[in-house]
């Protein structure tokens, strides 16, 4: 097949073409891995003072340009502009939680043994490769890419094609900032061209955000080349709803959980398990307060769901939907299609062997599962080849407690949903992936944990 030698980026929403963009060469991807290679050698011996000085200057750089890249990604992905806002601001806070932590997370861990003095010291790797999803363009990059800089690393990051504007603009903010040329690169690039990117000598280390099949391809790659990756791939989390849950509380949290992002979020509530006792009353806010949400053009401020990014992934959850459906799911509301666009749409009658409860759904559609009681609950809860976290609204705290030890996910969240936060570890198990980002977890995640003996 002849590889393609151009991305054409497009508008979801009108289906307009944006611009296009060449494919890197070979030579000019080399260039950038040797420039990567070289700055390093001065990066990981700039002090941690002048590393959190840049975080400010890319924070006050994303501030000032908050409505220009919320546009850009609006534009390339169809995500509402309110949405696109935020997800600038919760960028601008990670900086902003590195510049006051780095210091404290990455000091040298003193232990006590029979030498004079021994001690862990966390030392930069090298040129990190990340492969980064379209669905949050901006967070996915910058959760990646601030932590694994801030250790001392430099960056090269292949995006997803769909948002290339972003991935050029992202390097744009590094370079605004101040940035010394080659600590963080993108690399417009094919998958083929990947893979012989990972193959050089000069990458150290992957980090992918992506599916459960790119996590599959990356980590076979690197493996091969005994490189280490950190996989945050895909998720099929449940929100467990009890007899004694505050609906009036949380319902608006619960619809967010899953139609966030028009329901592309890879932590948003997918599987409904819902008790008997108040499953009706359930059914009926749920689908009143979706049935509010207005589709719009994604660049109005009262659009709360837009089209997907793409219009191949409405034919995949079309898919889902149709086998769920001669599986048994009945459609309790929703389920017109028109192009990229696919209406949030509920399916109740769900069983364990549909589609819409074994795989993940990438798009605004909650699947509701009736049980019986609790335990009936918790057991589906672990029924699933994911790994990414669980949500359960309850007002019997200290009952849903005694779960954590039976939750088998990389997070369990009692009374709100599933969200990543800076100061938190973020990541899955099983064919979630593996590794964590955020917090002290991800500063570290791409260093040598060295020790270091003075006798
Ligand atoms: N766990 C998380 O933190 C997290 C966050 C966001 C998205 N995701 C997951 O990402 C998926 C949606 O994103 P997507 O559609 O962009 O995923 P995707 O796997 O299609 O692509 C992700 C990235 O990997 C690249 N890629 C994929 N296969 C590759 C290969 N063989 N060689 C080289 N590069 C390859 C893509 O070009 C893209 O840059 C969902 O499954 C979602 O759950 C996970
Ligand atoms: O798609 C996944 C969302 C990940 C996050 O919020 O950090």
């Amino acid at each position: 097949m002849k590889m393609a030698t151009h991305i054409t980026t497009t508008n979801p929403y009108n289906n307009t073409s944006l611009e296009t963009y060449t494919y890197y060469s070979s030579e000019a991807i080399d260039n950038i891995l040797n420039s990567a290679n070289n700055t390093f050698k001065t990066w990981k011996k700039a002090s941690l003072s002048k590393k959190t000085e840049l975080l400010k200057h890319v924070a006050d750089n994303l501030s000032k340009n908050k409505e220009k890249y919320s546009k850009l990604m609006t534009l390339e992905m169809g995500k509402p502009i309110t949405e696109s806002i935020a997800e600038i601001e919760k960028c601008m806070y990670l900086c902003d939680f590195y510049a006051e932590n780095a210091a404290i997370l990455l000091s040298d861990e003193i232990i006590e043994t029979d030498a004079k003095e021994s001690f862990i010291s966390y030392d930069p790797l090298g040129c990190i490769l990340g492969i980064m999803p379209w669905n949050f363009p901006f967070w996915q990059a910058f959760r990646f890419a601030i932590p694994t800089l801030t250790a001392g690393n430099t960056v090269v990051m292949k995006h997803a094609s769909n948002v290339t504007g972003c991935a050029l603009a992202i390097q744009q903010v590094f370079e605004d900032a101040g940035y010394p040329k080659g600590c963080f690169s993108t690399l417009i690039a094919n998958h083929n061209t990947v893979e012989t990117i990972i193959e050089n000598d000069i990458i150290k280390a992957v980090s992918l955000t992506g599916s459960e099949k790119a996590g599959r391809e990356i980590a076979k790659i690197a493996g091969a080349q005994l490189k280490p990756t950190l996989l945050e791939l895909g998720g099929n989390n449940a929100c467990v709803i009890l007899n004694d849950a505050n609906l009036d509380a949380h319902l608006s949290t619960i619809v967010k959980a899953r139609m966030q992002n028009t329901g592309q979020s890879c932590i948003a509530a997918k599987r409904f398990i819902v008790e008997a006792g108040i499953y009706n009353e359930f059914l009926n806010k749920f689908t009143e307060a979706v049935a509010t949400l207005n589709f719009g053009d994604p660049l109005l401020e009262d659009t709360k769901i837009g089209t997907l990014a793409r219009e191949d992934l409405a034919d995949t959850l079309e898919e889902q939907i149709k086998a769920s459906v001669t599986k048994g799911a009945k459609v309790h509301y929703g389920n017109t299609r028109n192009k990229a666009y696919y209406q949030p749409t509920i399916l109740t009658n769900v069983t364990q062997d549909m589609p819409v409860f074994t795989e993940e759904t990438f798009g605004p559609v909650a699947a509701i599962i009736k049980v019986s009681n609790k335990e009936e609950a918790y057991k589906l809860v672990s029924n699933t080849k994911f790994g990414l976290g669980t949500m359960i609204f309850t007002e019997a705290v200290e009952d849903a407690r005694q779960q954590i030890i039976n939750i088998e996910d990389g997070a369990f969240f009692i009374n709100d949903m599933v969200k990543s936060d800076p100061r938190l570890p973020f990541g899955g198990t099983k064919n979630s992936g593996y590794g964590r980002e955020l917090s002290r977890e991800g500063i570290l995640a791409f260093t040598n944990k060295k020790t270091v003996y003075v006798k």
